[in-house]
């Protein structure tokens, strides 16, 4: 076998003259080591650590399950994923028309060489077709053990195919499951893991998520993607001491084949960054629910079960658009927008108030700090950019165009007298999120015109929040929205109260409400935001 030259890649701004004084004590000079024809570099400090998923899955060859699906989710969320291959299906929208297995022997050769060498921090499972090779999965893990382990103990394909048969089970219950982290069944695995009682409910969901916990693992997710006759798609997560029902809208779609998979994944890949189990499992239910929605009407295929789009731009090809989807109007429904009078009144931190409205459901974050210095902006940005991330949640920041380039926010809010929109697209560039606050017809048409990708709308309501600030009242936003070609954002004076008025009127661009007083003036952000969040969401389902 030929020796492997491993030379990982440095900037070359890195590397320092054998003679120049800074070679001895740079701490960022280049160690080069030699070993038997073996070449390593590694770096002192720039040394760049990417996080790592291991996924040993099945191959699909239509690329929406499995293996393809799980590099796929790695990638969207920026994380590196190596592969151990267990099988191999031959697989399209209509079904599995045939499955090779990987003989065990070589299962463990494909272990060993990733395990040993490339610094997996989360393993994540998925098809295990044989107990062979559940058992050299485990004898790999006890031998380099890693930070954490997502088992998807994938058995029936959404068209129904068997991938892995009952053999396996023995091995999951006594061996796999209580090496892991969390196990993510959906409703069918869940019943075959207990024996076949049929699950019908989210109380019989809860009672599963129990029992399976019994069997190791330190906690479980049990899916409800295909609970019967249910308007919602709820998952129910158990920690041992907690119940969670994650609840999203279910998106009426064909494509949702691959969906177990890419959660899985998805809740590795943030693992693998650094998450908790339950930011890291509500991260990636709302991926997937954008996903989904994204690609509701994607066509590949003749078969019931379509993949889907995980870069969310395969719709925006289709239609030939120049635009790079980048923002889901949906985000728009609970826009939680912060003030620094009121975190001062009420003895908080930006990062704790954001926080807080994060958890209690809020879909977007606005950074509006009018006094506060620049230095003090930036560091907070920062840090509620990578809570905002690790919720999934999008960060906008009001008028300070340098601070969202300077913590690379997700976007900007402007008012009529800030920057005038089109120069915030051209400094932010095509990606970035550009709001723009209107009152009138005529800036909404030009707030399209000049690239942005979403309206305020407001005062709606008297407020204390802006001084001199004219109301336009719910029939000044109706004519508002009814002249926009972007979504709409209702904001001024809007809480628990009124905010039904709002979302009561019948124009689909209204996609949401933005909320100050109502949520950081509050004793509890959380149960205010969660209230609110309940009120917009029943809302909003009315709506469609
Ligand atoms: N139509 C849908 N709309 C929204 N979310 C969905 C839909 N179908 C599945 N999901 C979500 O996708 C994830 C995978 O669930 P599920 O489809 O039950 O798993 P599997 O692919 O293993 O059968 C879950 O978070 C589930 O709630
Ligand atoms: C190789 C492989 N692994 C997993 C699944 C499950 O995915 P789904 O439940 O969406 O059919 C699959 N169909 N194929």
């Amino acid at each position: 076998m030929n020796e492997l030259c491993h030379i990982r890649s440095i900037p070359s701004s890195c590397f320092c003259s054998p003679n120049s004084k800074t070679s001895q004590k740079n701490p960022r000079q280049a160690l080069v080591k030699v070993q038997a024809n073996r070449v390593s570099i590694s770096m002192h400090n720039s040394e760049m650590k990417v996080p790592h998923v291991l996924t040993v899955a099945g191959s699909d060859s239509g690329g929406g399950a499995g293996i393809q699906a799980d590099l796929k989710a790695c990638a969207a969320r920026r994380v590196y994923c190596s592969t151990v291959i267990t099988a191999v299906t031959a697989q399209n929208t209509v079904g599995v028309q045939g499955v090779d297995i990987v003989p065990e022997e070589f299962v463990a050769e494909q272990l060993r060489s990733v395990l040993s060498d490339m610094h997996v921090d989360v393993v994540k499972t998925g098809m295990l077709p044989s107990p062979g090779i559940v058992k050299v999965l485990c004898q790999s893990l006890r031998e380099f053990p890693v930070r954490a382990l997502v088992v998807d103990p994938v058995m029936v394909s959404t068209s129904g195919d068997v991938l892995s048969g009952p053999s396996v089970l023995a091995g999951f219950r006594e061996e796999l499951l209580p090496l892991a982290d969390i196990v993510t069944p959906n409703i069918k695995e869940a019943a075959v893991l207990l024996g076949g009682v049929p699950l019908r409910s989210v109380s019989d969901m809860r009672a599963a998520a129990k029992l399976i916990r019994d069997m190791g693992p330190r906690n479980v997710l049990v899916k409800g993607g295909d609970l019967p006759d249910s308007s919602d798609s709820t998952d129910v997560l158990f920690d041992g001491e907690e119940f969670y029902e994650l609840r999203s809208s279910r998106v009426n779609t064909r494509n949702t084949h691959g969906t177990g998979c890419t959660l899985a994944s998805c809740i590795a890949a943030e693992l693998a960054k650094g998450s908790s189990i339950l930011e890291a499992v509500r991260a990636s239910k709302r991926f997937i629910e954008t996903a989904l929605d994204y690609s509701k009407d994607l066509v590949i295929g003749n078969g019931t079960q379509g993949p889907f789009d995980h870069f969310f731009a395969l719709k925006n090809i289709s239609q030939n658009s120049t635009r790079q989807d980048k923002f889901n109007p949906n985000d728009l429904l609970l826009y939680a927008v912060t003030d620094s009078r009121m975190n001062r009144k009420w003895g908080r931190s930006i990062l704790d108030a954001v926080k807080a409205a994060i958890e209690g459901g809020a879909t977007i974050v606005q950074l509006r700090e009018k006094d506060v210095e620049t230095q003090e902006f930036l560091d907070a940005a920062k840090v509620c950019l990578e809570v905002c991330h690790s919720y999934g949640v999008p960060l906008i920041i009001n008028d300070r165009i340098d601070v969202a380039l300077a913590c690379d926010a997700d976007g900007v809010h402007v008012g009529q007298s800030d920057m005038p929109a089109h120069v915030a697209r051209t400094l932010l560039g095509p990606e970035k999120i550009v709001g723009v606050s209107c009152k009138t017809p005529e800036q909404a048409q030009q707030a399209w015109i000049d690239g942005a990708d979403y309206i305020g709308c407001g005062g709606v309501y008297p407020t204390t929040t802006k001084e001199n600030n004219s109301t336009v009242g719910l029939d000044g936003l109706k004519e508002v929205c009814l002249a926009s070609k972007l979504p709409v954002v209702a904001i001024g004076g809007i809480g628990p109260s009124n905010a039904h008025s709002i979302m009561e009127i019948d124009v689909p661009n209204l996609k949401g409400v933005a909320v100050v007083s109502a949520l950081f003036d509050r004793e509890c952000i959380l149960t205010a935001t969660r209230n609110l969040h309940s009120l917009l969401s029943e809302a909003a389902k009315l709506k469609k």
